[in-house]
């Protein structure tokens, strides 16, 4: 089932304009800063948004077609929307307020079950608790529960993990990730945090301004050392699939393979042979020169130098090391780049201090 969006949104100063496909179930990633559209273009798929023109066509049935004067109304387009509050029925329990979406549900024939769900979003040990009593996190997963049993053909995702601390978002992240997989839903998931993007997207969409100024599979996009936006708070990262080869249960290591590479982390909890996603942070990369001696980091990947810019307003250099898996990216100070003679062709040692680990979808 594909989903393709050709729209225009045109709001006093501020104008959109998207053009983009997502095929199957996998996430489609929105990224941008505050006010670059993204809710704008999520509300335009969701039938929400009054000032949209131009087509959104999904599984060959027509949304929107401003040209044909069609426009499907919000409750007539299976797509399921999900806040970034929970929106829970307070007068009811976890139990009621799935029940209600399951009740309504347009297509009873649909693959998401009842028990799917509850299983999916391990919602049994929630059936029965009051609304008011649960924490953020279980909110969450009780609101992606009643969305998916309204049986939507679309997920939406609009910043659901904002309103969480980072321990309960790395928690709930490997669900949305299950949903998309699970359910075979194509999932649009917007946040403008490029970790959590990098962490369950299997292809990126960057808005600035209104435009989409990159839109590919996330590991091409991350590389792209022209999209600034990446640059603001440090956020730049690479992403890799990863494959659980060994536990030291003494040491309490993990090593994992990334193609020829191998990676040694603090124990994960995975079976060897388990596929993860790993990100590293750019600013997480140091550079050397020659294999380094005595030095407490134990992962470094030889590698080449394929790409270098410097940020003129800032201290900070981009650098990008094909490592045989894949290219890592790296954010040095332009003053080691240019005392060590970085540039383009050279050999480099890729050195990395920290990986986050993600239960995901493969890269695309
Ligand atoms: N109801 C509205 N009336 C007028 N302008 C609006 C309205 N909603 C959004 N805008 C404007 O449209 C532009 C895009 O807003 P949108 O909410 O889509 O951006 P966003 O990328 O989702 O931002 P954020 O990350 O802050 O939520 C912004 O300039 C915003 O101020």
């Amino acid at each position: 089932m594909t989903l393709e969006v050709d729209i225009r949104v045109s709001r006093g100063d501020f104008s959109l304009s998207v053009k983009s496909e997502l095929e199957g179930s996998g996430i489609l990633g929105v990224y941008g800063p505050s006010g670059s559209g993204k809710t704008s273009l999520l509300r335009s798929i969701a039938g929400l948004e009054k000032n949209v023109s131009g087509s959104i066509i999904f599984a060959g049935e027509h949304w929107l077609d401003t040209q044909a004067g069609v426009f499907v109304p919000a409750h007539r387009r299976a797509v399921g929307f999900v806040f970034q509050d929970a929106r829970l029925f307070p007068f009811t329990d976890v139990a009621g307020n799935l029940d209600f979406a399951d009740s309504r549900s347009r297509d009873a024939h649909s693959s998401i079950t009842r028990e799917r769900v509850i299983e999916a979003l391990d919602l049994s040990p929630l059936l029965h608790r009051g609304v008011a009593g649960l924490s953020g996190g279980e909110r969450q997963r009780v609101a992606m529960g009643r969305v998916l049993l309204s049986r939507p053909a679309v997920l939406l995702m609009d910043e659901p993990l904002s309103a969480l601390d980072q321990q309960r978002k790395t928690q709930l992240l490997p669900y949305i990730s299950r949903l998309a997989g699970e359910f075979g839903l194509p999932v649009v998931y917007v946040s403008h945090q490029l970790d959590e993007l990098a962490a369950i997207a299997n292809t990126l969409l960057v808005l600035d301004a209104g435009d989409v100024i990159a839109q590919d599979s996330i590991s091409t996009v991350l590389q792209r050392l022209d999209i600034s936006v990446f640059d603001r708070h440090n956020a730049a990262v690479s992403v890799f699939d990863g494959e659980v080869l060994v536990q030291n249960h003494r040491l309490k290591t993990t090593m994992l393979g990334m193609g020829e590479q191998r990676l040694t982390v603090p124990q994960v909890q995975a079976e060897v042979g388990a596929r993860l996603r790993l990100q590293f942070a750019a600013k997480d990369i140091a550079l050397a020169m020659a294999m380094p001696e005595s030095i407490s980091i134990r992962n470094r990947f030889p590698g080449h130098v394929m790409e270098v810019q410097e940020d003129s307003e800032s201290a900070y250099a981009d650098v990008l090391v094909d490592i045989g898996a894949g290219v890592l990216r790296a954010r040095i100070t332009r003053e080691a780049l240019q005392s060590l003679g970085i540039e383009p062709q050279c050999s480099i040692i890729a050195l990395v201090k920290s990986v986050s680990i993600e239960e995901a979808l493969p890269l695309a």
